[in-house]
């Protein structure tokens, strides 16, 4: 059974699919300090989380069984990525489900900003029919200026194309085609505040955009601007923008968004009479929601039962169609790590990962850490999964080079990964046949046809006449039945090896009664 825990208020009907499926058990437990959630996140196998949440390397330290953290939503600055990467947590969000409603409320903040709607209800309500302090603005005919061009940005540079807005837009992705495509003018940050009657920010907080607008480029905003914040705080620096409404510069500011969340009472943009404020409502309909919960629901669905997933963050991102083209290559090429950690002696230095045929043309990426997975896992067990192995190996020094030829040799698709220790060098290669599956068909020099599966026996021998029967016969007295062999030689009489399936584990003295046979090099038993 696997536990998942909601540590922040998700969607039920969104995680139905989770709290329905026979092998989960959902626990709900919101608003938990760091402590208390570091007390029980032991017990959890997936943690979902919003943004209140803040998961902390200190919170997975003590998470011996956490495989994924769901962000149900888009930013994940709540989530030490860095501390899940090393421990091997999957981060998974889900980025498309609340794009419209962060793009609507951008738009319901721009219009109450224009119209200072929030302002004119208060003195409304309160008794007073003051219609002279509340002459707004157009936004017809005005330069909307948008920072962070992403799914967000570009549905409010959509919308407000149709209220008749033109459009400056800045992201350091942003293509002339798709600025075209968008009829949307780049410019830089700065031309951006220069130029623009309203400003709004639509990137992720990072090093780069934080204070991404700050008191140089608020001297450089026409009089009058106003400015918009559905993002993240800290891309607009909240004093920066309360000296630069106090000089006349900024017009009013509509932020859902802060530096600290909540913020202290007596904070700078709550109160002020230019500012309107929401409690980081952009992703709350109850559409966004219910497709936050649901995509985020089954990638986690997918991490606890070993299938491939899509939205991770701290892994690159393959496009469907690459992963399916893969996917069929993941078991091979982590048997191919496991069979070559166990044959080659000595601690890994360097790993040569090469790809020929159909694969060289794909980005190998996942591939290449499933490999390194199932080397390192002969050592390191379940610490090690594709999610840490490449930080795992940069951390023991191991070098890793991938080699990419699309030379078609007699397979359609061919890996061959060289291991190279301070004592050997050794080489497997293997491939995915149609109707035959996985199979090693390359040791070292020999070429074999070997399904890597279960115990294994690797003899490297001479080839002299009855060393079949040898093997074959100290294997049956000592009760261990042989599934299949292989031998793989160059010459006749000359240097061999001897691929052998076998039913169980040998034991250790079984393997080195084996080593003692006449005209036997070396014995290694593979355990897949
Ligand atoms: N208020 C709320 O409740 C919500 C806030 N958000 C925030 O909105 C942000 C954007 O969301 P999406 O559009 O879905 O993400 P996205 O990843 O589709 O777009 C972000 C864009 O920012 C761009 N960017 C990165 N660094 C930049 C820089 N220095 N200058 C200009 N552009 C830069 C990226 O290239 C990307 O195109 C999220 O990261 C999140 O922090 C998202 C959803 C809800
Ligand atoms: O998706 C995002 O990045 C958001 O900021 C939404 O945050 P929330 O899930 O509403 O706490």
């Amino acid at each position: 059974m696997y536990k998942v825990l909601v540590s922040d208020p998700i969607s039920d009907l969104g995680i139905r699919q989770l709290s329905e499926a026979d092998d989960v058990i959902v626990d709900k437990k919101t608003g938990l300090s760091e402590d208390e959630l570091t007390a029980i996140i032991g017990e959890y196998d997936a943690l979902l989380v919003r943004s209140q949440t803040k998961v902390t390397a200190k919170i997975m330290q003590a998470a011996a069984r956490l495989k994924v953290i769901g962000r149900a939503g888009v930013g994940v600055d709540n989530i030490d990525l860095e501390a899940a990467t090393q421990r091997g947590i999957v981060v998974v969000n889900a980025p498309d489900g609340n794009t419209i409603a962060t793009c609507e409320l951008t738009f319901a903040m721009l219009m109450a900003v224009a119209r200072q709607i929030p302002q004119a209800y208060k003195k409304t309500v309160s008794g007073e029919w003051d219609r002279k302090s509340f002459v707004g603005v157009e936004l017809r005919n005005k330069v909307l200026g948008v920072i962070g061009m992403g799914r967000i940005g570009s549905e409010v540079a959509k919308r407000a194309k149709v209220f008749g807005m033109e459009i400056v837009g800045y992201d350091p992705f942003l293509t002339q085609e798709r600025a075209d495509k968008l009829g949307v003018k780049l410019a830089t940050v700065d031309e951006i505040a220069s130029q623009a009657d309203f400003i709004t920010v639509h990137t992720p907080l990072t090093n780069e955009t934080r204070n991404l607008i700050d008191r140089p480029q608020f001297q450089l905003m026409k009089k009058g601007v106003r400015i918009v914040n559905c993002a993240r705080g800290g891309i607009i620096n909240e004093q920066a923008l309360v000296e630069a409404i106090e000089e006349g510069i900024v017009a009013g500011a509509g932020f859902d968004v802060f530096v600290e969340e909540p913020p202290a009472p007596d904070h700078p943009l709550l109160n002020h009479p230019k500012i309107v404020v929401t409690p980081h409502l952009g992703a709350s309909t109850v559409e966004a929601q219910e497709n936050v919960a649901i995509d985020v629901s089954e990638e986690v669905l997918h991490i606890l039962r070993n299938e491939p997933f899509k939205n991770a963050v701290n892994m690159p991102p393959v496009p469907p169609i690459v992963l399916n083209k893969l996917q069929p290559y993941f078991a091979l090429s982590e048997k191919l790590g496991r069979f070559l950690g166990q044959m080659t002696e000595g601690p890994a230095q360097e790993i040569t990962v090469g790809f020929t045929g159909e694969l060289a043309d794909l980005d190998t990426t996942h591939l290449n850490r499933y490999i390194v997975k199932g080397l390192l896992s002969n050592h390191l067990g379940g610490d090690v999964n594709i999610v840490n192995a490449m930080h795992m190996a940069k951390l023991r020094d191991i070098k890793i080079v991938v080699q990419k030829s699309s030379a078609s040799e007699s397979f359609t698709n061919l890996i061959t990964v060289t291991l190279k220790t301070d004592k050997e060098t050794r080489t497997l290669a293997g491939t995915v046949l149609e109707g035959y599956g996985e199979r090693i068909v390359k040791i070292d020099k020999y070429t074999v046809d070997a399904s890597p599966e279960g115990a294994m026996l690797l003899i490297s021998h001479n080839d002299k006449p009855g060393m079949v029967g040898r093997v074959g016969t100290l294997l049956g007295m000592n009760d261990v039945n042989i599934a299949s062999m292989q031998v793989g030689r160059k010459e006749a009489g000359g240097s061999a090896i001897m691929v052998l399936a076998i039913d169980k584990h040998a034991s250790a003295e079984v393997v080195n009664e084996l080593s003692k046979l006449p005209e036997i090099m070396k014995v290694k038993q593979i355990i897949l």
